[in-house]
């Protein structure tokens, strides 16, 4: 036996592939390692929520490198997990993942590449204002192109019903498919309508919202989860903007079970690496017609062979919103 120069019984010698470098006594072993999800990100700081229910905060273990954990993922714990004041736990292990949705990288980051927003969420919860903001459909193509490449299932919800008629938003996604639910509160009492909707599609389930400034996403959450305590209608009279400078989503969990994911900051979606395939796969009706198409189809409309140009009158339409999400990708538009 060759000397290591230690009595350690846990170092042995293992000739590997690597060379005769044995495996030291700093490997460090997980072996105890708790499980937990990541429900925000805050400066370096995660704040996990251990399966058992306990919050910590922990930092995460060198190897693991740049943005290779978000809010959502579920994670191997060690260090003290106690969850006691300044005390800090060390991430060492990222679960796989079930979905991952991304975002654009912001200037001053590595422009172009992208980042994961949160992971494992089941649902995105489209919220959009049907009036103050007004909707805007380019946005709400690119969070469903998102969503799909995401593999997530979108929910469109419209805020501020009291304010407009949703039927011209309605039709104009009426052969989408989607679950469409609508909010409003009433002017005189205050009260809020249309929650209960949106709590049993998200109850259960980890989701996350997404939408532009004062749609009206804090107010929803605050409705969903009262004790979340969102700061609503601050928005930057000179920018325009809310209050939301950070892109960090945060997470909080829903009295019926299940996680809901605000996403303050966050303006636009990776959508560059969504292939056409990719995307058609959210039409299963279509996927028979593209079987006719030539290798390698964009599927748009200017493709001289395309099988989705044989759809009969009603597929033809799902053809069009198909093909509007296609080129959703590639708008400079924000979202
Ligand atoms: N009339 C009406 N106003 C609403 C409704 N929902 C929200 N609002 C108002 O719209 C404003 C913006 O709502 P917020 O919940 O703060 O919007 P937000 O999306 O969280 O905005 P940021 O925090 O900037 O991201 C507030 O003044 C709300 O009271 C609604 O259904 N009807
Ligand atoms: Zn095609």
């Amino acid at each position: 036996m060759r000397d290591t120069g230690t009595d350690d019984p846990r170092v042995r010698v293992r000739p590997g592939r690597r060379g005769s470098r044995p495996r030291t006594k700093i490997r460090p072993d997980f072996e105890d390692a708790l499980t937990g999800r990541v429900f925000r990100v805050d400066r370096g700081r995660y704040h996990v929520t251990l399966v058992e229910g306990t919050p910590i905060v922990a930092v995460k273990a060198r190897e693991l490198g740049r943005g290779s954990i978000a809010v959502g993922d579920l994670v191997k714990v060690v260090g003290d997990t106690s969850g006691r004041r300044d005390t800090l736990a060390r991430i060492v292990t990222v679960l796989p993942r079930t979905s991952t949705l991304r975002r654009t990288a912001e200037e001053g980051e590595a422009a172009g590449t992208e980042r994961v927003i949160v992971a494992n969420a089941e649902k995105l919860l489209i919220i959009t204002a049907l009036a103050q903001p007004e909707p805007r459909t380019g946005m709400i193509d690119r969070c469903l192109v998102a969503a799909y490449d995401a593999g997530m299932e979108p929910i469109l919800v419209l805020t501020k019903a009291d304010l407009a008629d949703p039927a011209p938003l309605l039709d104009h996604y009426s052969n989408l498919n989607l679950t469409v639910l609508s909010t409003s509160i009433d002017e005189t009492t205050g009260q809020t309508h249309g929650v209960d909707a949106v709590a049993d599609a998200v109850s259960g389930t980890i989701s996350v919202l997404v939408g532009h400034s004062g749609v009206g996403k804090s107010t929803l959450i605050n409705a969903l989860v009262p004790e979340a305590g969102r700061a609503t209608g601050v928005v930057n009279a000179v920018t325009g903007r809310g209050r939301h400078t950070s892109s960090s989503a945060i997470g909080f969990t829903m009295s019926g079970g299940g996680i809901i994911i605000d996403t303050p900051g966050v303006r636009s979606f990776g959508l560059a690496h969504v292939a056409p395939d990719m995307l058609l796969e959210a039409f299963p009706d279509l996927l028979e017609l593209a079987a006719d198409c030539p290798r390698g189809c964009s599927h748009a409309a200017t493709e001289p062979e395309c099988g989705l140009d044989g759809a009969s009158d009603q597929t033809a339409e799902r053809v069009e919103s198909f093909r509007r999400l296609l080129e959703a990708r590639h708008s400079a538009e924000q979202f």
